[in-house]
């Protein structure tokens, strides 16, 4: 039996068109759902393994991706949202009915990435936005329960649906981080 990483990849990674302009994120509730419009397409979408990530039910990993916070507006019953956690450093707005995270904020200016928000894009009513790009935090699945004999067989489907796996973020993002750092340093 393969192992379930997350509904939108476990039949493999479908590409964005390239193209995709944004659309609306809806949470999970029947009735009087959360809706949060987002303009233009995600960037760095990836799958996370944390244990703060919001995932659905019985996924193993989350699916999460940045997007200018300006770009993000509260369409629809706004009172439903609360914030998960309000001393971590991604401010989680989750719907209180559902628990589904519509967006994480980072409210620390000095913080390497202030200015983008976090969001869920399977949450999209719309289709064609960009495809995960790498898988991170996988490590931390531990955390939440997977065995850590489990770890060979969920890094290796992990390479074989197309995403490198790390143990925090990737390379790239860890040196923008590290550069955002050191100029924080030199200032
Ligand atoms: N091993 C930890 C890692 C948590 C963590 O550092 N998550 C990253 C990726 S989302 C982060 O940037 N967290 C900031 C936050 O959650 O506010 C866990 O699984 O809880
Ligand atoms: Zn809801
Ligand atoms: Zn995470």
């Amino acid at each position: 039996m393969t192992v379930a990483l997350h509904p939108s990849i476990d039949n493999g990674l479908k590409q964005g068109s390239g193209s995709f302009a944004g659309g609306t994120l809806a949470c999970k509730c029947k009735d009087h759902q959360v809706k949060v419009g987002i303009k233009g397409d995600v960037a760095h979408n990836h799958a996370c393994g944390c244990t703060k990530c919001w995932k659905p039910q019985g996924a193993t990993f989350s699916v999460v991706a940045v997007v200018p916070r300006q770009n993000v507006t509260v369409l629809e019953n706004g009172d439903k949202l609360q914030i998960v956690d309000p001393s971590a450093v991604i401010q989680r707005y989750a719907c209180k009915a559902c628990g589904t995270h519509m967006y994480g904020r980072i409210e620390n200016k000095g913080h390497p990435f202030y200015g983008l928000d976090f969001i869920h894009p399977e949450l999209f009513q719309e289709q064609g936005s960009q495809a995960p790009q790498f898988a991170a935090f996988v490590s931390s699945v531990i955390e939440a329960g997977v065995k850590p004999e489990q770890m060979a067989g969920i890094r290796s489907r992990l390479k074989e649906i197309g995403l490198e796996p790390y143990d925090c973020l990737s390379p790239a993002l860890m040196d923008a981080i590290a550069t955002h750092v050191a100029k924080a340093k030199a200032a």
